[in-house]
């Protein structure tokens, strides 16, 4: 293998991401070319690491990368770009055209602070084509300092008063790039208005001015480069910009990056573990992917995607598919490659660890989707069968789909519509929550809700006889209108300009094959595509970490234990419980609006393409593990899993809300109206009669 992992923080390039990545890129690109055999590539490499690591904070403005021309995939792209011996370092100005723009870096020998310096020297080259991420690195006048506040809508501006030769202010300029609210600029020791305006006798040294016009020395203990960056990055009001966070998400609504990342992860990975797919799974597999591609409510350019895969499906009619022929399709140059991202980015679904939450999140929230999509004339299993198969033949935990299976087995032929198809996988789904509920697999700060909350659905919850109910009307109409269309948000999904650009790239590059492939079938490019397509791995997993327990407190689980209660009423909590859920779900939102903790782009865990297994993050594995450790709350199971849900008993419900949520609406209006039209006449007539009364007793003191 070669001498980086995905645990590194660079970008690991091959020969079908090199040119992809940085030519025509609004970044700087330093890539080490190197041979995993050679020797001096083995000794530079903890070096590049360790600069990898200390200027990850400079991406988007430059970006490191490394390629292993020893690996025979790789080398015709090593000769393209000039490398003849190893290991080469090659800085791509942001915009490059060609290979030959590599500017070649000669001293791969240096220290990681020579390097640095190399790196900023050469990010000072571009001219016209500055990296639009990159701030200003160059020194400040005397003028652009008066109007700084004027010009820039930032709260605070550091100065970093430095000799020519030194590098510090432009370190950490480049250091708190990725910080909103905040601009550093070096000032040169040279520049004598500025130096004796803030009465500077040392360098370096630096100033924090503040909009209000005030400012001060940095109290620092030495003047020194992480020293000013810790201080800077927690300024009031400093936080990380757009090219990083991914902010506490906002549990009302659904990212279609989760939803992405969970098709991605659920067709490149996933099935990605069978070599060959016979009987029951490719059955599974073409049911999934036909209700994806009829109700996945994607970008236009998934969507067409997720058809033309659908179609391929269709078309093999053998018993059994390689997944070889089935990733030609997926990442194949007709089929709209890149409309699965590349990597799984969890903003929704993202956990407090890596461990919790991510995919299995992401899947729920899938088929929840998927099952509120169709209308009342679609089948009503069409939506649970293809789920119930997918868990079955893919689902990595193997315990889940065993449960799930159960349930499904239990009830699933009991649905009689589309509506009850949603509200049965939202029942089933409370039961696993309630299961759940305080053991190793909550994520302490998303904990395991009977949801929705009250926060999200008032009126999904009413109290009778001090015994919380759940209101299903009202249940029905939040889950459609949760997960419609109009809530989901595109943040932090891959710009479609993006994947078309890499599409179109890909287009070029199976030259000969005239056509976009829409609509066509494309058997034949089984055979002709040269090479390991991304992707390739098998079993493979996300994430370097293992999965941890987390071996919190327990919980009290929210659900009445109380069997006997079970069998009358499904759904129904105990009232003090309730309060429990309450409190829990106010913690769950002061924990995704306040608890300071900003999700940082960098926790987008990259999928490991190769299979490298010993690395890998294996969900089955992990649950195995909890498995054994005994989930502590098998009685529960039964108890929960005895009683049968009450979804179906109250079906006159069903058919009345069959006529169509319009109607019902209207009905609900027309009675609020009534009941407020007899409240102000309610009240008229109550002041008439005061006013009458009042002028019947006029020694009646006025208010
Ligand atoms: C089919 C299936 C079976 C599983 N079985 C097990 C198991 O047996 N043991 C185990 O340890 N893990 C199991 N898991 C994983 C577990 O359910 C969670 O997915 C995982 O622990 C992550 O939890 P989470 O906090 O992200 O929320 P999740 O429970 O994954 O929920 C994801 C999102 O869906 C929404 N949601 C929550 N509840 C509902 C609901 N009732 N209706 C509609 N939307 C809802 C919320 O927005 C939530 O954030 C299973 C997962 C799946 C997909």
């Amino acid at each position: 293998g070669g001498l980086y992992s995905p645990g590194d923080p660079l970008v690991l390039l091959q020969v079908d991401t090199l040119e992809s990545s940085v030519l025509n890129s609004s970044s700087a690109w330093l890539v080490e070319f190197y041979a995993s055999w050679c020797g001096h590539c083995v000794h530079f490499a903890p070096t590049w690491r360790a600069l990898a690591a200390d200027i990850q904070e400079w991406s988007p403005a430059v970006n490191l990368g490394v390629l292993d021309c020893a690996d025979i995939a790789n080398q015709k792209m090593c000769g393209k770009f000039g490398i003849t011996g190893f290991p080469t370092l090659k800085f791509f100005k942001a915009f490059s055209k060609s290979p030959e723009d590599g500017i070649k870096i000669f001293h791969p020998g240096d220290s990681i602070q020579k390097l640095r310096q190399s790196i900023i020297t050469n990010l000072e080259m571009h001219k016209e084509t500055w990296p639009p991420a990159c701030p200003p690195l160059e020194p400040a006048s005397v003028e652009e300092i008066r109007g700084f506040f004027q010009t820039n809508n930032v709260t605070y501006l550091a100065l970093i008063f430095e000799t020519n030769d030194s590098f510090l202010g432009r370190e950490v300029t480049l250091d708190m790039l990725q910080f909103e609210n905040i601009a550093v600029r070096r000032v040169l020791s040279s520049e004598e208005e500025l130096v004796k305006k803030y009465g500077v006798t040392s360098f370096p040294s630096s100033f924090l001015l503040i909009k209000n016009g005030t400012f001060s020395r940095i109290p620092v203990q030495m003047e020194a480069r992480s020293f000013y960056t810790h201080f800077l990055r927690r300024l009031p009001g400093v936080m990380r910009g757009p090219y990083a966070p991914i902010r506490a998400p906002d549990i009302s609504k659904v990212y279609m990056a989760d939803l992405e990342s969970a098709l991605h992860y659920a067709l490149r990975v996933e099935v990605a573990r069978f070599s060959v797919l016979t009987g029951e799974r490719v059955r599974a597999l073409k049911d999934f992917v036909a209700v994806l591609a009829k109700y996945f409510p994607g970008r236009p350019f998934v969507r067409n995607f997720l058809r033309s895969v659908d179609r391929w499906l269709r078309n093999a009619r053998e018993s059994r598919i390689p997944y070889s022929g089935l990733e030609l399709v997926l990442t194949g140059r007709k089929e709209s490659p890149s409309a699965l991202p590349a990597l799984v980015t969890w903003v929704g679904c993202q956990g407090s660890e890596p461990h919790f939450r991510g995919y299995p999140c992401s899947l729920w929230t899938l088929f929840h989707l998927l099952t509120v999509q169709g209308g009342p004339d679609h089948s009503p299993l069409e939506v649970l069968g293809a789920m119930r198969g997918y868990v079955q033949s893919f689902f990595g935990c193997r315990e889940c789909a065993q449960h799930f299976e159960g349930m499904a087995a239990e009830s699933m032929d009991k649905v009689r519509s589309v509506d009850e198809a949603a509200l049965w996988l939202w029942s089933r789904h409370n039961r696993v929550n309630a299961r759940l509920a305080g053991t190793e697999t909550e994520d302490p700060q998303f904990p395991k809700l009977q949801w929705p909350p009250p926060e999200l659905c008032p009126l999904c919850h009413s109290v009778v006889n001090r015994r919380h109910v759940w209101d299903k009307a009202a249940v029905l109409r939040f889950l459609k209108a949760h997960f419609s269309p109009a809530n989901i948000f595109l943040d932090y999904t891959e710009p479609e300009r993006a994947l078309v650009v890499r599409r179109s790239r890909e287009a070029k590059e199976g030259a000969g094959e005239g056509g976009n492939g829409e609509g066509e079938e494309e058997e034949e490019g089984e055979e002709r595509r040269p090479g390991k397509p991304e992707g390739a791995g098998v079993g493979m997993e996300a994430g370097g970490s293992e999965r941890r327990g987390f071996l919190g407190p327990r919980k009290p689980s929210i659900v009445r234990m109380n069997p006997k209660m079970q069998e009358l009423e499904e759904d129904i909590v105990d009232l003090d419980s309730f309060s429990e859920l309450h409190y829990k779900s106010k913690a769950l939102k002061a924990a995704a609006a306040n608890k300071g903790r900003r999700l940082s782009k960098r926790d987008t865990i990259p999928l490991l393409l190769a299979d490298d297994s010993h690395e890998a993050f294996d969900y089955a594995a992990a649950w195995e593990r909890l498995r054994r450790r005994g989930l502590g709350s098998k009685q529960l199971i039964g108890a929960l899993e005895e009683d049968e849900g009450d979804a179906l008993r109250r079906n006159h419900w069903f058919r009345m809300l069959g006529v169509g949520f319009s109607r019902l609406d209207v009905s609900l209006c027309i009675i609020l109206y009534f009941l407020s039209s007899m409240c102000l006449l309610g009240m008229y007539t109550f002041f008439r009669m005061r006013t009458r009364h009042r002028k019947g007793h006029p020694g009646f003191p006025t208010a």
